[in-house]
């Protein structure tokens, strides 16, 4: 059996992997964990083609649970979760274990076709205090029914509110930001801003969203603090977004 901390992912198929299942698996390797996929949704993401078809929830709960019964899980990530129905079958085949969830509210890809039907409640009720929320800008406005959240400062006062809500932290990604790329980590009566230089995006790049936390949950599942795990995972991504390697 693997020594590897072991990392559940469960998110969208996109069969080329450049965003999706595959490329969280493809990260959670590359950081020395071993990852265990759970396709939630199959999607067909081409140039004019977008279909999206939902695994069953009863698939999804067996392929929990067969996941279990091979041995401990060490961190969860969620990424695309197509309903509530879905989400509910998760939450229950997961229910007693005790990992970091880093929760990625990606309900629509950066083309803005619809990935999911989950509302901002639906997300704000996975509140725990060994839940990480992965926000970008958008994703941030749109769970607290913002207009907008642009500036470090708005992006600081959007993560400590959903903080406040009980999440163990909130990493809030400004990567668009046409400033810089400062990311925001709020936690429990704190926040870091994580400055990095912009850097020149290769053209036809996605599924950094995905990347960014799919690192940080098997940096905690290998035992590293929310504050590490955070500084690696961004390092991770700057590094795919600079030589999409
Ligand atoms: C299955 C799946 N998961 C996530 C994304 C978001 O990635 P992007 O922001 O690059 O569209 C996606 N397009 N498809």
């Amino acid at each position: 059996m693997s020594v590897l901390p072991r990392v559940l992912l469960l998110a969208g198929h996109e069969p080329t992997g450049r965003a999706g299942l595959l490329a969280d698996l493809s990260t959670v390797r590359a950081l020395g964990a071993a990852p265990v996929a759970v396709p939630t949704v199959q999607t067909a993401q081409g140039v004019t083609t977008f279909q999206t078809e939902p695994t069953s929830a009863r698939m999804l709960r067996a392929q929990v649970a067969a996941a279990r019964e091979l041995g401990p899980l060490h961190a969860v990530k969620l990424g695309v979760v197509p309903d509530v129905l879905r989400l509910k079958a998760l939450r229950e085949a997961l229910r007693d274990v005790e990992a970091w969830w880093v929760v990625d509210p990606v309900v629509r890809s950066s083309r803005g076709e619809p990935l999911s039907r989950l509302s901002a409640r639906h997300y704000l009720a996975l509140a725990g205090p060994r839940v990480v929320l992965t926000p970008n800008l958008g994703e941030a406005a749109w769970l607290l029914g913002l207009p907008e959240v642009r500036t470090v400062e708005e992006a600081t006062e959007a993560g400590q509110r959903l903080v406040s809500l009980g999440f163990g932290a909130v990493f809030v990604k400004g990567g668009h930001r046409p400033q810089g790329a400062v990311d925001v980590l709020c936690l429990p009566g704190q926040t870091r801003l994580l400055k990095g230089a912009r850097v020149a995006r290769l053209p036809g790049l996605r599924g950094t969203g995905c990347r960014l936390a799919s690192a940080f949950a098997a940096e905690l599942g290998k035992g590293r603090s929310v504050a590490a795990a955070a500084r690696r995972a961004k390092a991770f991504v700057t590094r795919y977004i600079q030589t999409g390697r």
